[in-house]
């Protein structure tokens, strides 16, 4: 598993308002949408591309589309829906998936409400999107989701991860998939509720503000 920390001031000072306990979920939501669109960038650095012929008004040259099958974008809901908008913009052409997760907060397992997704992602490139990878429980069951369907190429992006989740994910990948994790920061570890510290609370209640 590859793992990418966005090292960009503008990340930062974004995310840093995104954890304010005080930030209102209607800003809440316009940075959540601004930071992925900066991690959108990084983590579609190897999306597929073939050649085509473009002409000018000028002459003709070589350039680039994306290569088919488009890539599928699936959010993790609830949170997850709130960095789908950012990251179709980017790429418009891809497909969209759901899956629906939430974690027990007893148990702290991952319980599976909804699963719409393409029966054979053989060749696809997947992106999940969640900003929270916290004991990791969610992605491992998100990534198996797409292995499941034979998608071998997978890059999760998220917000926050905890070095917990992010070495769960680790062992759970091994070497049977290509996965990459895209994060704006890796935080400094798990409280006692499995919460992520510093963190930014919960991120489905600040974006949707239904518990
Ligand atoms: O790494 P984990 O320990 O599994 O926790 C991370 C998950 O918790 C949050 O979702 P939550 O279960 O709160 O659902 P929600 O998006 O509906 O709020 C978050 O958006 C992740 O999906
Ligand atoms: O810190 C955390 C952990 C899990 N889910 C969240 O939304 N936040
Ligand atoms: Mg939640």
């Amino acid at each position: 598993m590859r793992l990418h920390v966005a090292d960009h001031p503008l990340v930062a000072h974004k995310l840093s308002v995104l954890r304010d306990a005080s930030t209102p979920s209607p800003t809440f939501r316009q940075l959540v949408d601004e930071l992925v669109t900066l991690l959108a960038y990084e983590a579609t650095r190897d999306v597929r591309t073939t050649q085509v012929q473009v002409t000018t008004p000028v002459s003709t040259t070589t350039g680039i589309k994306l290569a088919d099958p488009n890539p599928i974008v699936v959010p993790i809901l609830r949170a997850g829906l709130g960095m789908l908008d950012g990251m179709t913009r980017l790429l418009p052409t891809a497909e969209v998936g759901f899956l629906g997760l939430q974690r027990d907060e007893e148990t702290l397992e991952a319980i599976t409400y909804a699963n719409r997704l393409p029966d054979d992602l053989t060749g696809r490139q997947c992106f999940l999107l969640d900003p929270m990878l916290a004991t990791g429980g969610t992605l491992v069951a998100s990534i198996d989701y797409l292995l499941q369907r034979g998608a071998r190429d997978v890059t999760a992006v998220c917000l926050i991860a905890a070095p917990e989740g992010i070495k769960v994910v680790e062992e759970f990948v091994g070497d049977r998939a290509d996965v990459q994790v895209v994060v704006a920061s890796v935080d400094e570890r798990l409280d006692e509720h499995a919460y992520i510290v510093p963190g930014l609370g919960d991120a489905g209640d600040r974006l949707y503000g239904i518990v």
